[in-house]
């Protein structure tokens, strides 16, 4: 079921959650949105699932306008918020249960046990909510979403805080719904490869505006041939913030750089890799990774970008995305 998002605004008193982003989603797609914090993903999705409306704008789903469709929307859509609870005394199986019946399912008792297999969550299908990990409630969640074959599947977050194990069930279940469904799914995630693995396109947003749509095969090409060169700074006392100055001041120059806690990032050329390789001091390193060409590079063009093209502008409003491959 294709879904179109069309100059969609969004307003939280003085803050522009969304900005009038436009895309499409292709039906049968997996689709995903990425962003950095803040970047307006889970209003879209809010809007997306209609539990809230766009102060501007629309967003159709399969021709219908989601604002207008009241419960009709719930039939086409199943939404995985990012914090989904549960009443802890029920057992898993009692949760799908009443989501079920709230939905008005019929073969209520095949399509649980089918979505606890889906999910793996067979054995433990009888146990109260409130013995599951998190992993678990994330599944549980994941499983509820299925229980209605709905043609499109939205998905905030559906890894985060999952450990390895939770992780790989979910890039399964979202492989085996491409592979053997028509479903639409459109996901978020902060983990790059992740979507690379599953999203045949995506949608890159900053600030509430699109900075790049497309193809992930495209937005590569369109990156260039830039790797992306990770640091890990040596030492935890005293001298680390000095360290990690020294190495943002090498860096700095040739790229856009990102922190975490523990690492440095910058995507720039493969000559100025080499070059960083060979003259950083060894003793300020405790790793250094240099990544080939993927989407990464393509959200940190996006991003720098739009950056570049506000300079440009004067520092006024968000730059149109320039990587808009898909029309
Ligand atoms: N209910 C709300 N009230 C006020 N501000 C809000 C509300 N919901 C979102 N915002 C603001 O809107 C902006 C977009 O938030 P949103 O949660 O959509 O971003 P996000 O891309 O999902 O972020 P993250 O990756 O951190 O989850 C942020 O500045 C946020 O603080």
């Amino acid at each position: 079921m294709q879904i179109t998002i069309t100059d969609v605004h969004k307003r939280y008193g003085d803050v522009v959650a969304l900005g009038g982003p436009s895309f499409e989603i292709p039906s049968g797609s997996t689709y995903g949105v990425l962003g950095t914090n803040g970047a307006g993903k889970t209003t879209l999705f809010e809007l997306l699932v209609g539990h809230d409306r766009p102060d501007e704008g629309r967003i159709d789903v399969g021709g219908i306008d989601v604002a207008e469709a009241g419960h009709r929307v719930r039939e086409r859509v199943a939404f995985l918020p990012e914090h989904a609870g549960f009443p802890p005394a029920m057992t898993g199986r009692e949760v799908l249960d009443v989501h079920a019946r709230i939905r008005g399912l019929s073969a209520r008792d095949e399509r649980i046990d089918e979505a606890l297999e889906t999910v793996g969550l067979s054995e433990a299908a009888d146990r109260a909510v409130s013995g599951y990990s998190n992993g678990m409630g994330r599944r549980l969640g994941l499983a509820s979403t299925l229980l209605s074959e709905p043609p499109v599947l939205v998905l905030d977050e559906p890894t985060a805080g999952l450990d390895p194990r939770g992780v790989a069930t979910f890039h399964e279940v979202i492989e085996r719904i491409d592979r053997e469904t028509d479903a639409t799914v459109v996901l978020s995630s902060h983990v790059l490869e992740e979507v690379e693995r599953l999203c045949d396109e995506v949608a890159i947003l900053e600030d509430g505006r699109l900075r790049a749509a497309g193809p992930v095969d495209e937005l590569r090409a369109a990156a260039g041939d830039g790797v992306t060169v990770e640091i890990r700074p040596a030492g935890a006392d005293d001298g680390a913030k000095r360290t990690r100055e020294r190495l943002l001041e090498s860096v700095q120059a040739l790229g856009e750089v990102t922190e975490t806690d523990e690492t440095i990032a910058v995507v720039c050329d493969r000559e100025d890799a080499l070059s960083l390789c060979s003259t950083l001091d060894s003793a300020l390193i405790d790793r250094f990774e240099v990544r080939e060409p993927g989407l990464e590079a393509a959200f940190h063009d996006a991003l720098a970008t739009a950056g570049r093209t506000r300079e440009d502008d004067g520092g006024g409003d968000a730059a149109e995305p320039r990587t808009e491959v898909r029309a």
